[in-house]
């Protein structure tokens, strides 16, 4: 079976050809400083992410991914090309991006729960004290946290605290979701657990978002586009539509044949990749 796949640079999938893309990256390049010389880390990426993807950036370790990850952010310069939000080129980190991390000391220890959602709303004056009050408890209720509100974060397990951090960037009310390998550090049961909320949270919320992971089973089941990068430095090796993968068939023909494929071009090996290389 052929995979509905697009080469680097082809046109959006067929669903997205009459809208403007939120979020465009045009032959980004990105090179960190190392000693004297330069590293470069990815090479001439260019992607559009529509309103309402779930927009997955695949990778084995090292390609780039969270790098592309920080400029989307604006924590990152990209050396060339751009990226533009609706239309605005990124050049800092704004209230209009909220970010997910891996690690689980990314909400302020001496904060409660509350304090956590709270505290960037009010910051980055995203509403009045009134709303940031009423969006925090709504948020904590959607991810199940409304009893830990007073709770602060040593007294939470690690699903918990990444609960917390997206109740945090959902409040924010964000054009983009950006989430760094979020679960990864996630006992496998409350990763799929925590798979499964941010699905349906995205059912009832519809945000954008960019997801990065390196495991190819996260990537179909979350996904409904994934950007496949190669290491060294990282570039677009390719671009899936995963819209038709989930939970429920994840054990199907369909799914084991696109995984093996994207191992194949993943870790470039001719055969598995046949017939979808870049
Ligand atoms: N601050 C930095 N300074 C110098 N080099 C960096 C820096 N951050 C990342 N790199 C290099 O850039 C490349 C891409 O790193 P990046 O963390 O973006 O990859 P990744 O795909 O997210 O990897 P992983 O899945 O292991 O987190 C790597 O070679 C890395 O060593």
């Amino acid at each position: 079976m052929q995979l509905p796949l697009t080469q680097p640079g082809a046109d959006a999938p067929p669903q997205a050809l009459s809208a403007t893309p939120l979020l465009q990256l045009a032959q980004v390049s990105i090179d960190y400083p190392q000693g004297e010389h330069w590293v470069r880390a990815t090479h001439q990426i260019s992607l559009s992410v529509m309103q309402g993807d779930r927009f997955v950036l695949l990778g084995a370790s090292g390609c780039g991914k969270s790098t592309l990850l920080k400029a989307i952010g604006g924590f990152v310069t990209p050396s060339e090309g751009s990226i533009t939000l609706a239309g605005r080129r990124i050049t800092q980190p704004g209230p209009d991006r909220a970010v997910v991390f891996q690690e689980f000391d990314q909400l302020p220890p001496w904060k409660t729960v509350r304090e956590n959602v709270l505290f960037p709303l009010l910051a980055a004056r995203r509403c009045g004290r009134k709303e940031a009050a009423e969006r925090a408890e709504l948020y904590l209720a959607k991810v199940g946290l409304a009893k830990f509100a007073d709770a602060y974060p040593h007294q939470l397990s690690g699903g918990m605290k990444q609960r917390v951090a997206i109740a945090r960037a959902l409040a924010m009310q964000p054009e983009l979701l950006l989430m760094d390998e979020p679960f990864a550090a996630l006992d496998a049961l409350t990763r799929r657990r925590m798979q499964d909320e941010l699905l349906a949270l995205w059912d009832e919320f519809r945000f954008t978002l960019v997801f990065v992971t390196h495991a190819i089973e996260e990537a179909l089941v979350v996904g409904n586009r994934i950007a496949i990068l190669s290491p060294h430095p990282g570039r677009l090796r390719a671009e899936i539509d995963s819209e038709r993968f989930g939970f429920n068939n994840a054990g199907s023909a369909d799914f084991q044949a696109t995984t093996q494929r994207i191992h194949g071009l993943l870790f470039e090996t001719p055969r598995a990749a046949a017939g979808v290389e870049a």
